[in-house]
């Protein structure tokens, strides 16, 4: 049946590009055409994978960056994914390739474009026809609304899709729309804006998707029911770490391209319960202490735009708080994969393919992901998680790395986008050399994590709640410079919540003396006076101000439209070792 399909849609000729002939073969997977004059050994040849075509038009057609159009009789213009790599990030940069052919006749050239669509119909069945697209015309750079019109919705009409545009006059707009209003039809929804506005889609496609199952979402015990609707993000934000983290790059076009051929990525999604029966969801950073201060000073400081944040960074790290509280958690299976085990979650990654199989009783079967997934306490107990007690710089729990242009390799350069965990990272108090060594070591690919008052665990599910008053006060004495005494930092003890057991003791080295109050006299302006006890939680960029939450991650809860990040080393090798390159790349050959 298959070989039949691909038989119809095989189409084979000569054809001209500028004025060389070429031999072009269209399989139903792939378009390829090779230089037809030269000798075997050298010749040219270009293949694109039909999942990358992204449109095809009769005539010699320009589409960017502007709409130009010569309707001739035996020429069509193949336009598809061109990569090229960027220094400045981790992924790599798509472009809109296009190559305009030249046919012996009219009727071949009707053949050859009636072909290709075909194959782009049979072979792509992600690809998206109707999008709903919210712009925040206020987020980052305050570019959003230029952005789409002069990069995106071209690339948009040349694949044929139609987009309902909404620019957003209020925060939650986007939110709302998608819980309240008629989505019949849509088969993705897209932001133009940051990580605030695609929390706004994430929190409308997750609670829409909940509401029409009969779940209730607020229920932490709820298995969660996954989102038929795909989020495609169009970056134009202050962070941008979702798009970083799938993408690898921050590139309006290259995030358009990705929508239009319908790339499908799962996302781990995390479940925030707090406060009487509230939930809130996260891929990227749930975090206390230092990024819950930076994001509640950032907030102030709206007006300076992206700069807000390194800003609000300094003044945060100046002023040296510190938190104690309680963390238990609950591991994820160690034989899965490790936070320390120094691979990337890259495009195809095979620990995320283990996962699904793991996650999803019957994976074979697509229909199923939506029904069968097996939720993250399958087997557990209480006696299955661990719980430390102790003064932090700050807590965070990341279910993905949290890569962005500020940190490469991001928060936990070993996370995975879909394997149905997070990585909970603990900073123990320390001096304030130490804390910027942690911070800068994220700007860098040195070990964030091989510092003596940092640990990180992979895991299924997080609680998490502050000191009491009197603990606070005692821990303390009364003022919160977050710095000094034998209590700060690395004192507490971790301990399976469910036994009680003490298992673990101060590391050597941690104990802080009182030299390290010396060490940065210039703060005291900022810290000597009583610095509060509480932070907030950051929560994908948005202000939680409750201390106690209960965290649990669900396995691909949502789909993007990327592929995770791509690996331009093993591109490259492609190139090098001159194997034809079933991509159209722009690395040297
Ligand atoms: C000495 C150099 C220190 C550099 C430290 C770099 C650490 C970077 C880790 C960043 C993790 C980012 C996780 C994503 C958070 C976003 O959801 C959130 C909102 O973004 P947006 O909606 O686009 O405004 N951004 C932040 O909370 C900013 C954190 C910045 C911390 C310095
Ligand atoms: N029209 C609007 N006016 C004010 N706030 C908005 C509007 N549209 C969206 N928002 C809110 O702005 C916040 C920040 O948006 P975002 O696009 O993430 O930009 P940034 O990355 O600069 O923070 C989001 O939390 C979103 O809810
Ligand atoms: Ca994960």
């Amino acid at each position: 049946m298959r070989a039949q399909m691909e038989n119809d849609l095989r189409l084979e000729s000569s054809l001209w590009v500028g004025n060389k002939r070429y031999l072009a073969v269209l399989t139903g997977w792939h378009l390829k055409w090779t230089e037809a004059d030269k000798k075997n050994r050298d010749k040219k040849a270009v293949s694109v994978p039909v999942a990358e075509v992204v449109g095809v038009e009769e005539g010699r057609v320009e589409i960017l960056p502007h709409k130009s159009v010569e309707d001739t009789d035996r020429d069509f213009t193949v336009f598809y994914v061109k990569r090229s790599s960027s220094r400045s990030s981790s992924g790599l940069l798509w472009r809109l390739g296009r190559t305009q052919f030249t046919c012996p006749s009219r009727v071949l050239r009707d053949q050859w474009t009636r072909h290709i669509r075909t194959a782009l119909k049979t072979h792509s069945p992600l690809r998206p026809h109707r999008l709903m697209v919210f712009i925040n015309p206020f987020g980052g750079k305050k570019k959003g609304r230029q952005i789409y019109h002069s990069q995106v919705a071209p690339l948009f009409e040349l694949a044929g899709i139609s987009s309902h545009v909404i620019v957003t006059e209020r925060a939650n707009q986007a939110r709302d729309h998608l819980l309240k209003k008629d989505l019949t039809g849509f088969d993705g929804v897209v932001c133009v804006g940051g990580d605030g506005m695609f929390s706004e889609l994430l929190h409308g496609v997750i609670g829409r998707t909940q509401q029409e199952a009969g779940l209730c979402e607020n229920d932490p015990a709820v298995t969660l029911q996954q989102c038929p609707l795909h989020i495609g993000i169009i970056p134009a934000g202050s962070t941008d770490c979702v798009c970083y983290a799938t993408v690898g790059v921050i590139d309006p076009v290259t995030s358009a391209l990705h929508i239009v051929i319908g790339d499908s990525q799962p996302l781990d999604v995390c479940s925030v319960h707090y406060g009487p029966g509230q939930v809130k969801y996260s891929v990227s950073l749930v975090g206390y202490g230092f990024y819950g201060d930076v994001l509640a000073e950032s907030e102030k400081h709206r007006w300076m735009g992206p700069f807000r944040y390194d800003y609000s960074g300094a003044v945060v790290f100046l002023s040296n708080r510190s938190y104690r509280g309680t963390v238990q958690y609950l591991p994820a299976d160690p034989l899965m994969s490790s936070p320390r085990d120094k691979t990337r979650c890259l495009s195809g990654c095979g620990v995320c393919s283990k996962s699904t199989e793991k996650l999803f009783t019957n994976s074979s079967d697509e229909g199923s992901l939506y029904s069968s997934y097996s939720g993250p306490f399958s087997n557990e107990s209480e006696d299955d998680w661990v719980s430390v007690d102790g003064r932090f710089k700050c807590v965070s729990l990341t279910c993905m790395s949290s890569s962005c242009a500020k940190s490469p390799l991001g928060l936990s350069p070993s996370a995975h986008l879909a394997d149905g965990t997070g990585d909970l990272i603990l900073v123990w108090d320390t001096n304030p050399l130490g804390f910027l060594t942690y911070l800068y070591r994220h700007t860098t690919s040195q070990d964030q994590f091989d510092l003596p008052f940092v640990e990180v665990h992979r895991v299924k599910a997080v609680r998490f709640s502050l000191a009491s008053e009197g603990e606070e006060a005692e821990d303390n004495g009364g003022l919160n410079i977050g710095m000094d005494g034998e209590d700060g930092g690395y004192n507490g003890s971790t301990s399976r919540a469910g036994s009680k057991q003490n298992l673990a003791t101060r590391p050597e080295g941690q104990t802080k003396t009182s030299k390290d109050k010396t060490l940065n006299p210039f703060m005291c302006g900022l810290c000597c006076r009583k610095a509060p006890t509480a932070s907030v939680w950051n929560c994908d960029g948005e202000i939680l101000p409750f201390p106690k939450i209960f965290c649990k991650i669900h396995g691909q809860l949502v789909r993007l439209y990327a592929r995770g990040i791509e690996d331009g080393a093993s591109l490259k090798d492609c190139a090098e070792e001159r194997l034809e390159c079933n991509r159209t790349c722009s690395l040297p050959r």
